[in-house]
């Protein structure tokens, strides 16, 4: 499905991404984890080609379904991101267009595949709502994004990826912006989106309930390298890496503390 080959990005003339390795299949969730600053961003930006002036990939391939894009044009990583790559960010309320009725945006994102009248595309939207736990959803489709919580906006954003049937979603910490019980909720809803499509899900994140809960694969980035990679479980339980076990004591530590 996603292939990672030997991937290098950089920004301006300062490599920030090392020679990655990795691959994602269908319907496998992957999560990759990491300090600040480490690239998991930008290794997610370069696969949806959203690196910005400043980015550019200097090596490697990024394979989906056989096809290179990191030689990709714009136009056609755009056509791309319409139909079959979907995209969930950290602060999903403000990527929503905040003029515009949710009803409506889900009616917009889905005449990307196609012409769609209103009460078809509710009706898709309040099934993908309905999966993802959101109460309400007549509600919801009335709303515009700012009469809405963040938790709700962010469980908006999962089904306004999944009402697209993407093969691949790609999450860039959907929720380290929400407080503790909020989080929880979207985790739920991200299990239940897990368990709904048979998209791959590539997520960057620092929750590490997130990991444990979601991750078939996990990938570990320290100074823009792969250092680790393997199952959910390997990672977690028996981390190989002094820098992993470190990640894995310090999370322990703080959900100790936490109680
Ligand atoms: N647009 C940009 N122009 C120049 N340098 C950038 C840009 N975006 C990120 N960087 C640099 O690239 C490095 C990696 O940043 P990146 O955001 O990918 O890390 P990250 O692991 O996602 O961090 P975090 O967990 O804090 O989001 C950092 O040193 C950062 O300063």
């Amino acid at each position: 499905m996603l292939e990672i080959k030997d991937l290098s990005v950089s920004y301006g003339n300062r490599e920030i991404v090392h020679n990655v390795d990795f691959s994602v299949q269908s319907g496998e969730t992957v999560c990759i984890v990491g300090e600040s600053g480490s690239g998991k961003s930008t290794l997610l930006k370069a696969i949806t080609g959203l690196l910005g002036q400043e980015g550019h990939i200097t090596g490697g391939r990024i394979e989906f379904d056989g096809r290179n894009l990191a030689q990709s044009d714009p136009k056609e990583y755009r056509s791309l991101r319409g139909s079959r790559i979907a995209m969930v960010y950290q602060h999903a309320g403000e990527s929503m267009d905040p003029v515009m009725r949710i009803g409506r945006q889900f009616q917009e994102e889905l005449s990307l595949k196609g012409k769609i009248g209103r009460r078809e595309s509710d009706r898709k939207a309040t099934e993908c709502m309905k999966q993802l736990l959101l109460k309400e959803p007549e509600r919801i489709l009335r709303s515009y994004p700012s009469m809405l919580s963040g938790g709700t906006n962010q469980r908006v954003a999962l089904a306004l990826a999944m009402v697209m049937e993407p093969d691949l979603i790609l999450a860039d910490e959907p929720t380290s912006a929400l407080d503790v019980t909020v989080q929880a909720e979207v985790v739920k809803a991200m299990q239940n989106m897990k368990k709904a499509t048979n998209a791959a899900i590539l997520m960057v994140t620092h929750n590490m309930g997130v990991v444990a809960q979601m991750a078939d694969k996990v990938g570990v980035m320290k100074s823009g390298k792969l250092i680790e990679w393997g199952t959910a479980e390997e990672i977690l339980s028996h981390p190989v890496h002094d820098y992993t076990k470190m990640l894995m004591s310090c999370v322990l530590r703080m959900e100790t503390e936490d109680e």
